[in-house]
């Protein structure tokens, strides 16, 4: 059963959201040195940028140790503001200060914005060399998702009722018809998402509120993130704020400083 914990502010939600992630990075660095982490585009950058570059993250994280993918990504350059890279980049990668160790970052190969296939092709092969040689890795086991929920229950770009969601085989897959635009992109398939040794969803503000009852109440729902939620169980933990589930009928730990 994934776990909830809603917030009274924005700061004392990225407050936990940053001792959770130096928990699953200090997990991760015991179990191979390494900290591999996909992250999500939307609003998911900016609060993350607000924890690991708040005070208390000061000498906690690092970074050399990070290998950030993203879970999921739109086939524009890299410059574009519809970039999820450029979004990450802009919010939290610029802002790290220039003496500290730089995380890997990888991002796809624009070579391939005509064709997504292509380009889904290349983010795979980038998986399998920073994953496992290439005879011995059979999924890639992310330390950690950092995930957003989009309103209508989307998760990377996994959208509700698409065929995607069928998906058995492939670990990145093509879609050219978003319902979101832009239209063409790229993103990471359940059968890698529920390999995750954790997986964090950040969903935030009133407007998310009737997708979280959704998502809580009705769990055969079929949704994306309700998907997810049945796969990873309690792997999962979604950091809320208090109206993104004010209402909803769930175990829900709400912040204690905050009451
Ligand atoms: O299109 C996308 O949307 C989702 C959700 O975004 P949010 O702004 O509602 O948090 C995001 O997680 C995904 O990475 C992005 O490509």
């Amino acid at each position: 059963m994934a776990n909830v914990h809603s917030y009274a502010s924005r700061d004392s939600l990225a407050s936990a959201l940053l001792t959770y992630v130096l928990d699953c990075q200090k997990h991760a660095i015991n179990r191979h040195d390494r900290f591999q982490v996909a992250v999500s585009g939307g609003s998911l950058p900016s609060i993350l940028a607000q924890a690991l570059l708040s005070e208390d993250a000061i000498g906690q994280i690092a970074w050399e140790k990070w290998q950030i993918f993203f879970a999921d990504e739109r086939a524009v350059p890299l410059d574009d503001e519809d970039s999820n890279f450029c979004l990450l980049k802009k919010e939290l990668l610029d802002k790290l200060p220039e003496d500290t160790p730089q995380p890997a970052v990888i991002p796809i190969d624009t070579e391939y914005l005509d064709d997504t296939q292509e380009l889904a092709d290349q983010y795979h092969e980038q998986l399998i060399k920073y994953f496992a040689p290439k005879d011995s890795v059979k999924q890639p086991i992310f330390d950690l998702l950092l995930l957003g929920c989009g309103p209508d229950g989307h998760t990377c770009s996994l959208f509700p009722n698409h065929e995607l969601l069928r998906e058995v085989d492939a670990w990145v897959a093509p879609i050219e018809d978003s319902p979101k635009p832009p239209p063409k992109r790229i993103t990471l398939t359940l059968p890698v998402i529920k390999h995750a040794l954790k997986c964090a969803f950040v969903a935030t503000g009133g407007g998310k509120q009737e997708i979280m009852k959704e998502i809580f109440e009705n769990p055969d729902g079929g949704l994306p993130c309700t998907l997810v939620n049945s796969l990873l169980g309690d792997k999962v933990t979604w950091f809320v704020d208090d109206p993104a589930v004010e209402g909803v009928n769930y175990r829900i730990q709400r912040d204690r400083a905050s009451l």
